[in-house]
């Protein structure tokens, strides 16, 4: 089922090119490029402080790097067109749930649609809690409301990083069958440590790996995502990336 509201233009792809980051005088990455598929999955893997979410800020257009470009193949801008989610949920602790799922709408001074926003926290099981503020969720709840929020913005291209680390095994499974279904025909580019939600998850893979670091040829994952977690070909497939990752 695919959310009511979902954008219908077809999205573009995203080409990161010729990248490179320096961080008090060490190279981070350098002369990086990184196609991410146009309506595809794309999960970025790597070791920590490798600059994985340095990279996917750059393609937000959050921080700037030291030399490349940022571009959607269509031509187009992408102001407007990314919807991000950090790996702090970063809600506004003054807002209630539901306030925080529509946030960006009224932050342009759009009169947000709350029947929608109201939908997206029954789907991410946090009907009942529209009206808490966030300092009385758990780390997992504020991370459900996040991603509300991300899939609330509508956006084409989305970028995520770890959204779903702060979740215990059973939530973390429903949140990425719902993702995917919820994020289903968008570019979305995102961050995790976990080699069985990549493999669930994405459509490519690509292991960000070195000093400086450099990205491993693109694995392609075979099936239609959300893959079962006990899919054998889907634990033959974690095992190889985590001993790639164990590399
Ligand atoms: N603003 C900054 N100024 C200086 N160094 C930074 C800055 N942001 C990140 N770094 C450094 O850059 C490196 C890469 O950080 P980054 O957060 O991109 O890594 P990561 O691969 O996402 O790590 P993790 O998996 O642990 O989240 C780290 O050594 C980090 O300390």
């Amino acid at each position: 089922m695919d959310f009511p509201g979902q954008t219908q233009s077809p999205p573009p792809a995203l080409h990161l090119r010729a990248l490179s980051l320096v961080y008090d005088k060490r190279v981070l990455f350098g002369d990086l490029d990184l196609t991410v598929a146009a309506g595809r999955f794309t999960v970025l893997l790597g070791p920590s402080g490798v600059g994985k979410s340095s990279l996917l800020k750059i393609a937000a257009g959050l921080i700037p790097a030291q030399t490349g470009s940022v571009e959607a193949d269509d031509g187009k801008p992408l102001a407007g067109r990314i919807a991000f989610m950090g790996q702090q949920d970063l809600l506004f602790p003054w807002a209630d749930a539901l306030g925080n799922v529509s946030v960006g709408a009224r932050l342009r001074g759009e009169t947000p649609d709350l029947d929608r926003a109201r939908a997206l926290l029954a789907e991410v099981g946090l009907a009942d809690r529209a009206a808490s503020l966030p300092h009385t969720l758990s780390g997992g709840m504020r991370q459900r409301v996040a991603l509300a929020r991300t899939l609330f913005e509508d956006r084409p291209l989305v970028l995520m990083d770890e959204p779903f680390s702060a979740l215990d095994a059973a939530n973390r499974a429903r949140m990425q069958e719902l993702a995917v279904r919820l994020l289903r025909g968008r570019t979305v580019l995102m961050i995790t440590h976990d080699p069985l939600e990549a493999c669930r998850m994405g459509d490519t893979l690509v292991v960000l790996d070195g000093a400086p670091a450099r990205l491993d040829a693109p694995l392609t994952v075979p099936g239609e995502a959300p893959r079962p977690p006990d899919d054998p070909a889907v634990l033959q497939l974690q095992g190889a990336l985590l001993r790639r990752l164990m590399r």
